[in-house]
């Protein structure tokens, strides 16, 4: 009795972890993805009442435009490999992704009036590519044509074509 409960709790410390393991690396994936197209490609900020930002004196009523897609594709916070697909930049989290900037990655905004479907969103991304990525593989079709485009969001301008393999049931 005892050995079946010591093998079942090993069982389901072995799934908790592959778990973990697997949403950490869907993070990262996200993540870059969010980071070389965000659908929001800049916030914007009411200044209430005269501030100092660093060296500047900002007026109270200025509206800032904070550009977040210029930001997430500056070599100087994300290095010479800014423009590559590499979601293993935020494998050890988004403060080393961004040395120590991480006013520099803003897919969900920032502050208190940052996005509140942040967890709602990542966390349906994760179960749906999850369920997907169990039975289907999929590839770019060749019809393809990588154009992001901006209309009120970041977006594929002629959409995305895929090919879609069934791999199991
Ligand atoms: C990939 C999906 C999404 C992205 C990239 C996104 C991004 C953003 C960004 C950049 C902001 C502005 C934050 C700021 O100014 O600091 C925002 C605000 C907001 N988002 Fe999202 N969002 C997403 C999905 C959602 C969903 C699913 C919901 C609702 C369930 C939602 C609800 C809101 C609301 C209500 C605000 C305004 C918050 C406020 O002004 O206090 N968003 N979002």
């Amino acid at each position: 009795m005892k050995g079946v409960l010591v093998l079942g709790l090993s069982y389901m410390y072995i799934l908790m972890c592959s778990l973990f393991f697997i949403s950490i690396q869907m993070s990262m994936i996200l993540n870059e993805c969010l980071r070389l197209y965000p659908p929001i490609i800049s916030l914007v900020r009411k200044v209430e009442k005269e501030v100092r930002l660093g060296k500047l004196i900002i007026p109270a009523n200025v509206e800032l435009h904070i550009p977040s897609l210029a930001l997430h594709h500056e070599p100087e916070f994300w290095g010479q490999e800014v423009e590559l697909f590499k979601p293993e930049r935020f494998a050890e989290g988004v403060v080393k992704a961004t040395n120590n900037n991480i006013g520099t990655f803003l897919p969900f905004g920032t502050g208190p009036r940052n996005c509140v479907g942040f967890d709602y969103t990542t966390t349906e991304a994760k179960i749906a590519l999850s369920m997907i990525l169990q039975c289907y593989t999929f590839t770019f079709s060749q019809g393809y044509v990588h154009s992001p485009f901006h209309y009120v969001t970041l977006r594929p301008q002629h959409g995305v074509q895929v090919t879609v393999i069934l791999h199991s049931l």
